[in-house]
């Protein structure tokens, strides 16, 4: 039996993680859990999955967390410390579903010879993609995308040698507002941006899926898991989410990764691997579909996107900026402060306010650049309060 920890325990992938873990029994024992500030979820979830030891990040929560776990045998701590212990304990893989770049040090302290992480966490890779992959390399750790484009993207790549893969293609829903007008988008509330087409996920990352910052976080994501020049990766609109990505050789060949689109397919994978496991996720069913779409991304509705590729392309530390700054803009959104635009607007000035400079070449350095942005998003937000609805 597989020893399992499971960060971001009480997310939507979190969830997703505990009824894989339901669905295929006897496979894997779970060592530590950890989460953020809700010490009820957290316990209920410990519980559910057998875990040995649970984390909270938040210090305030730890009494709470304590006493809901008093008497089952499951050991808790809490503050950031308890959290990097959580990671840090004996597993064979560690399922890394944090939101944010909060994910950064854990996942990094999760890193050990032989281990496996299973990569949720989109965040660490945009902050500090050149460290994180080195890291794991030096320290002989698998990175497995669990990301459903990049899962797909990785089996497709297995088609062929990466010499003779001439684009790679990530798909985007094109979230709520694909067909909405400039000025619709503008006026959207934190309730319209939430609802998603085809997924249920976080509030952060289901707002990054409304104005296409996901993808363009996904493209940059992609090129430092898979170590392609930048010019290679591109990103089309597939309302469907059926086709999650695409690889397409020097042949003429393209190999494409389809599922229904359900988060049980890419974590059964990365868990399974180099096994399947047999799951209950639910099944494509292509003749009840009958028909995929596919249409070219409109940047000038979605300017998140070309953000994301200038960052990409410039690489150094503007995507660690980048990322800063659409977490606090994101956060900004959902407190109602400002307005959907206010994101793209407030990570384009931000961006112009921090100069690029070399990528960061530790987690510290990481965070250093983080808090900056962060400081300087903060600090340009009342000039586009105006502008939410
Ligand atoms: N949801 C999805 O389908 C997909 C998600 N991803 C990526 O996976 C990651 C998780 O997404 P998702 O599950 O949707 O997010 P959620 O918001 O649903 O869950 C986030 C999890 O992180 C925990 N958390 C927040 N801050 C901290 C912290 N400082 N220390 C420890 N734990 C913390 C939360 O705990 P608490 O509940 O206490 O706040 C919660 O368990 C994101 O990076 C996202 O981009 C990628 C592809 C698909
Ligand atoms: C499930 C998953 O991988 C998400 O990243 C998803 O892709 C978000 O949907 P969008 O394609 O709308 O960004
Ligand atoms: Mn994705």
């Amino acid at each position: 039996m597989k020893r399992l920890s499971l960060l971001g325990a009480t997310g939507s992938i979190g969830h997703s993680v505990a009824k894989l873990l339901a669905d295929a029994p006897g496979l894997f024992r779970v060592e530590a859990v950890a989460g953020g500030k809700d010490a009820k979820a957290l316990a209920e979830a410990a519980q559910a999955l057998g875990a040995r030891f649970a984390a909270l990040a938040d210090p305030a929560g730890g009494r709470a967390l304590a006493d809901a776990l008093a008497g089952t045998g499951i050991e808790s701590g809490a503050g950031p410390a308890a959290v990097l212990e959580a990671a840090a304990r004996e597993a064979d893989v560690v399922v890394s579903a944090i939101v944010g770049v909060a994910g950064l040090a854990p996942t990094v302290a999760a890193f050990a010879p032989g281990r496996r992480i299973a990569l949720a966490n989109k965040e660490c890779l945009v902050a500090a993609g050149t460290f994180f992959m080195a890291e794991a390399a030096r320290l002989g750790t698998e990175i497995l995308p669990v990301d459903s484009e990049h899962n797909a993207i990785f089996q497709a790549l297995a088609a062929g040698p990466r010499r003779d893969v001439e684009k790679v293609t990530l798909t985007a829903s094109g979230g709520p507002f694909r067909l909405k007008g400039r000025e619709e988008i503008a006026r959207a509330t934190p309730q319209d941006a939430l609802k998603h087409p085809n997924w249920s996920m976080g509030a952060k990352i289901t707002i990054d899926s409304a104005t296409l910052m996901n993808k363009g976080l996904e493209l940059i994501e992609a090129q430092h898991l898979f170590g392609l020049p930048a010019e290679r990766f591109e990103a089309i609109v597939h309302p469907e989410s059926v086709v999650h990505g695409l690889v397409s050789f020097i042949d003429g060949s393209v190999v494409a990764g389809l599922a229904f689109p359900d988060m049980c397919v890419p974590i059964a994978h990365c868990l399974g691997l180099p096994d399947r496991i047999a799951t209950t996720c639910r099944r494509l069913d292509l003749v009840a579909l009958g028909r995929l779409t596919f249409e070219a991304p409109d940047a000038d509705r979605f300017p998140a996107l070309r953000l994301a590729r200038a960052a990409m392309e410039a690489g150094g530390a503007v995507s660690t900026t980048l990322n800063a700054a659409n977490e606090v803009a994101v956060a900004a959104f959902l407190q109602g402060r400002i307005g959907l635009y206010g994101i793209t607007d407030a990570v384009a000035a931000t961006l112009d306010r921090i100069n690029g400079g070399p990528a960061p070449a530790s987690v510290a350095e990481a965070l250093d650049m983080d808090a900056a942005a962060r400081r300087a998003t903060e600090a340009l937000l009342p000039k586009f309060a105006a502008k939410a609805s």
